[in-house]
């Protein structure tokens, strides 16, 4: 007979683990299914954490953070070698698992490890590694993520032509690099890429990385892109990648680096070549293998489910979230979403009270990008009437303490109302300094809450008086 849950779970990703957790803490039989061998999902495994601790590894061991107290001859490690960053990120990986696992074991959540597919509405079928096993449930939460985009024409490799998966096993640093896409991922990883020495091209489609940000942040971020070293190539778009043997350069010189190279033929006519090439423009459901068509659930052309405020598909019993649901697809809304599908499918709380709307991006390129609420661009489409405070890092002593004095904070702060509107930060500490102006603008704060209150000194958090008064004196024509 099947082993019957309260909730299943299918993915230990952010947004399966904080369902199944939750699920459990309001005393529900809990069961969560993982088709790889570890835990984690992409955000420890080949995502979020990996990337984030590759970024830590490079910026720490190159000693490029430093250079500007310390002087631009500084490295705080002569040669760092893949194996350096490799066992800096493996370590925080293991711990991850280590956690996830506690969690689970403490909170008597059962995990069931093999491949799930949906075998009726209320039944899946999980391929172990010892056959198939039936498990049934009340309320199921799908939370299977996304894998990256690999289009056919692209003939993809494990050793030069990669994906963001890949990226991860390079056996050796690579002298230049080409990076297709600059989205989140191209951009982190081009920075850190860049950071380490590597001659880095992006090639993006728009004509602004990052497309979503705020003007001004995003051309302040080229700008330093640039400083790095970076090729920006923009509004360009590749036509075709082939790996050709290396004997001459583009040239024709004979070539003293390894025996073969990556080619990405632009549509403009350019031909860019490069040791590596990282393909980075978005990422696939993986909802075709679930069996939906067993319980009557739809899924688009990306494989991605819709659901409705509840996380309920059109199937009620049966939710999603995280990636698998689409935008904003990020390790923090998917687990917040997990969290909440769960809670409305026990019937404890209502998902209306969260706050959807005013979710924070972190970018953790070199440096560090944050945003919150409203861009200048979109404030003048809606025709919202605003004014810009500014604080520069270079005004700042904790900055300057922190040898970053290329960074700034703007706020959009509303003409009349004096509410924020937006938050918008570059520079050394971005992606946690974004929550004090969140905790304000949630709780329906005005600028003049930055006037009225005594901040730590030194800090980085300095800049939001400073950007305050900026702006209220612009307001204020002094
Ligand atoms: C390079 C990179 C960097 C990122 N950096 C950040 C960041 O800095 N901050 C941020 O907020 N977000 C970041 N993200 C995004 C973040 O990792 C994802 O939003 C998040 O992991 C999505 O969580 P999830 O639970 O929806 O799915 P996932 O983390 O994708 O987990 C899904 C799990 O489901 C399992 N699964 C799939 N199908 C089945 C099946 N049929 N049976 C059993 N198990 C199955 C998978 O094996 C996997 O373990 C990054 C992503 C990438 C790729
Ligand atoms: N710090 C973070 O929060 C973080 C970090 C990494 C990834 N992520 C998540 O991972 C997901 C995937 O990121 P991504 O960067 O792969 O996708 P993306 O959709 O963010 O960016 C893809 C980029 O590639 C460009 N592009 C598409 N086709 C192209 C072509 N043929 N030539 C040149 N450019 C092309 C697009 O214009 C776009 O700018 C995102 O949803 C993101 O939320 C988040």
């Amino acid at each position: 007979m099947s082993k019957h849950y309260d909730v299943l779970v299918i993915g230990t990703g952010p947004a399966g683990q904080k369902g199944a957790i939750q699920a459990a803490k309001l005393g529900r039989k809990v069961g969560i299914i993982e088709k790889s061998p570890v835990v984690g999902g992409v955000q420890v495994n080949t995502g979020t954490i990996p990337s984030k601790a590759l970024r830590e590894a490079v910026v720490t061991l190159t000693g490029a953070d430093k250079r500007n107290l310390l002087g631009a001859s500084y490295r705080a490690k002569k040669d760092v070698t893949i194996a350096d960053l490799a066992s800096f990120s493996q370590q925080i990986i293991r711990h991850e698992w280590e956690l996830i696992g506690s969690q689970f074991e403490r909170n008597h959540v059962e995990l069931i490890w093999g491949h799930a597919r949906f075998v009726g509405p209320n039944e899946i079928e999980v391929l172990t590694k010892d056959g198939p096993e039936r498990v049934t449930a009340d309320s199921f939460l799908v939370a299977v993520g996304t894998r990256p985009a690999r289009p056919d024409h692209i003939p993809f490799n494990p050793h030069n032509i990669l994906t963001s998966d890949e990226l991860l096993h390079l056996d050796r640093i690579p002298r230049t690099m080409i990076v297709v896409g600059g989205g989140v991922i191209g951009s982190e990883y081009a920075c850190i890429m860049a950071t380490l020495g590597v001659r880095v091209t992006l090639v993006e489609g728009r004509h602004q990385v990052l497309g979503f940000l705020d003007q001004e942040i995003a051309g302040t971020f080229q700008y330093f892109m640039r400083q790095k070293g970076i090729t920006l190539r923009l509004g360009e778009k590749v036509e075709s990648i082939a790996e050709i043997d290396a004997e001459t350069d583009i040239s024709g010189r004979p070539n003293s680096g390894p025996a073969k190279l990556v080619q990405a033929q632009l549509e403009s006519g350019k031909t860019l070549r490069a040791e590596v090439l990282l393909y980075a423009v978005g990422r696939q459901g993986v909802c075709g293998e679930l069996g939906l068509d067993k319980v009557g659930i739809e899924f688009d052309d990306r494989e991605r489910l819709h659901v409705n405020e509840h996380y309920q598909t059109n199937v009620p019993h049966v939710y999603a979230a995280g990636d698998v649901i689409g935008f904003p697809a990020l390790a923090s809304t998917s687990m917040e979403q997990g969290r909440r599908a769960v809670c409305h499918a026990c019937g404890v709380c209502d998902t209306r009270d969260y706050n959807t709307k005013l979710f924070p991006f972190g970018i953790y390129a070199v440096p560090e990008i944050s945003m919150l609420g409203k861009t200048e661009e979109q404030l003048t489409d809606e025709g919202i009437p605003y004014e810009a405070g500014i604080a520069h890092y270079r005004e700042i002593a904790r900055a300057k303490l922190l040898g970053d004095e290329l960074g700034m904070m703007k706020l959009l702060i509303h003409q009349e109302t004096h509410e924020l509107l937006g938050i918008h930060i570059i520079g050394a500490e971005a992606t946690e300094l974004i929550h004090v102006g969140q905790a304000v603008m949630a709780l329906g704060g005005k600028v003049e809450f930055f006037i009225d209150n005594v901040f730590n000194f030194p800090t980085l958090a300095e800049c939001y008086k400073v950007a305050a008064y900026n702006g209220l004196n612009k307001l204020n024509h002094v």
